[in-house]
Order: structure tokens, then C-alpha cells, then sequence
């Protein structure tokens, strides 16, 4: 379970550069939520992303992951709840590792180090049944060095790398949103199967409408680092893009400005 109450982040605070990333934020997502995240361009997504994995530490309020106060706590000491899928399909791995390797490191995530970082036999299996759950062969290269590895493929990895010990919380970065559109469905599906098979608490930011209306049990929608639509299950199902839209901007007084937007 994810909860944060009050939880505000300014940068550049009483400057003329002054910017509300999260005001007063109060959310609270139940074990198996899958949410997904939209708003405008500053909305304040990333940054909500980020004071959940520890990248930054909030100015004001809570964070708690399973009732722990963690926002207090570095990236690297919530790295063993919180599992991250970035939208650069660079970031979360090690280019220069192999992909087994890579599991390896995802594997030992927050345990302690004296249990080893190394490819044991027991471990080659077990990270070869989970790659050919993948569906795109990579079991078959276990050595491949993962910088050769195709955006989707590498993107598949990450998310495997993020959810191989079932994090209390997954957050999902625009993780399709640099990939083709062939790739970046094929991304999709995995994560909708990955997250219902186990059952994590997801968070999700996308641009894409019709994904955010699609996928998972609940739509949060941002404006100027405040939460200003919550949509649940039931409303979710027969809402569509044009009526998101149009709430958005009866909402917060104008029009959607996002540079990436998606609309299905
Ligand atoms: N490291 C930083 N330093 C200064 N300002 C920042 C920093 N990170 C974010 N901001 C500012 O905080 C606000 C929220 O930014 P954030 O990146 O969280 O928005 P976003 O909703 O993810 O936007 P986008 O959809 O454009 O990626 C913006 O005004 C942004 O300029």
C-alpha cells in the first residue's frame, strides 16, 4: 500500500523562479491498484514519481510505502519496494553488462551484498525461465551484451529487472512512449500481464489518453502539481478521450497542453 499525505515540492522556493512541482498532494493507492497518470506538460508527474522512489525528497508531508515513512529514506534503501521503468530504454540498465548479469544485479536489489552479485547455476535458471516468459527469445542470449538490445527488448528487460522481486510498488515512467508503436503495444501488454500475474501496486504515467483510459482500475489526471480528477473503476469504463478531455479543461480552466500527447 502507497500513501501520501500532504506531500508538497517547490523548486526555487521564494525566487522569481518559483515552481509548484506537488502541492498538498493526498493519494493513496490499495495493494493490486493499478493507476494511470495524465496532465499537462509540468503537471508534476515525474516529480510525483520521484519523491516516490527517493530520487527526490519532498519539501512537506508523508510518504509511506506498507505504513514505513520512507521519504526520507535514498533512492537505493527503497530500491528493494519500489520497482522503476523509465521512458528511455538507456536508463535502468547496465549497457555494458550482460543481460544475465543485469538480472543478477536486479536480483540482489536491496539484499545485502554478502549474499553475492554473481550468475550461480540455480540463479541461470531461474533467469532463464523468466526471460522466455518475454516472449522475444532473449533466453537464448543470456550473454549478449543488453547495449546491443533493440529499444522493446530493452524495455522488456527493465521490466523485468523492476518487478523480478516483486516491488511494493511499481512506477511506470512513459515507459512505451519512445518506442514504435508495434513495440510499444507489445510493451504494453507484457506490463498489463506482468501486473495482474503479480498483482502489484502500479503507478503509471502516460500521454497516450487512450491507454490511461484502458489500462488499469483507476485514472489520476494532473494540473500545476495538484491531483485534479480521480476517476475510478466503474466511471473509467465508459469514459472516453473527448469526455477526459473536456473534464480536464472545465476542470482546470484550460486546454490539455502537453506536447506529447496521445490520443489513442
Ligand atoms: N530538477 C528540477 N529543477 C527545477 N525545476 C524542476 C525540476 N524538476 C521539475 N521541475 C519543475 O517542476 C514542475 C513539474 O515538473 P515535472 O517534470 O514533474 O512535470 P511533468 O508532469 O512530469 O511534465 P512533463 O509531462 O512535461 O514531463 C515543472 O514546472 C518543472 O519545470
Amino acid at each position: 500500500m502507497l500513501e501520501l499525505k500532504q506531500v508538497s515540492k517547490l523548486f526555487f522556493p521564494g525566487t522569481p523562479d518559483e515552481k509548484i512541482a506537488l502541492m498538498n498532494i493526498d493519494l493513496v493507492l490499495q495493494p493490486g491498484d493499478f493507476v494511470t497518470v495524465i496532465g499537462s506538460n509540468g503537471a508534476g508527474k515525474s516529480t510525483l514519481m520521484n519523491v516516490i522512489s527517493g530520487v527526490m525528497t519532498p519539501d512537506a508531508g508523508e510518504v509511506r510505502i506498507d505504513g514505513d515513512i520512507v521519504h526520507q529514506l535514498p533512492e537505493y534503501r527503497r530500491s528493494r519496494w519500489v520497482g522503476r521503468v523509465f521512458q528511455d530504454p538507456m536508463a535502468g540498465t547496465a549497457p555494458n553488462m550482460t543481460i544475465e548479469e543485469n538480472l543478477a544485479m536486479a536480483y540482489s536489489r536491496g539484499k545485502f551484498r554478502g549474499l553475492g552479485f554473481g550468475v550461480t547455476r540455480a540463479r541461470r535458471a531461474l533467469f532463464q525461465e523468466q526471460l522466455t516468459k518475454l516472449g522475444l527469445g532473449l533466453e537464448n542470449r543470456p550473454r549478449a551484451k543488453v547495449g546491443q538490445l533493440s529499444g522493446g527488448e530493452r524495455q522488456a528487460l527493465s521490466l523485468l529487472m523492476a518487478t523480478f522481486t516483486k516491488p511494493q510498488i511499481l512506477l511506470l515512467d512513459e515507459h512505451t512512449a519512445a518506442l514504435d508503436p508495434a513495440r510499444a503495444e507489445s510493451i504494453t501488454r507484457l506490463t498489463e500481464s506482468i501486473v495482474r500475474e503479480m498483482k502489484l501496486t502500479t503507478l503509471m504515467v502516460t500521454h497516450n489518453m487512450e491507454q490511461a483510459i484502458r489500462l488499469g482500475n483507476r485514472l489520476i489526471m494532473m494540473d500545476k502539481g495538484r491531483i485534479i480528477l480521480d476517476v475510478n473503476e466503474q466511471k473509467k469504463k465508459d469514459l472516453t478521450v473527448e469526455q477526459l478531455l473536456r473534464e480536464f479543461e472545465q476542470i482546470s480552466g484550460h486546454k490539455m497542453a502537453d506536447d506529447r500527447v496521445v490520443f489513442g
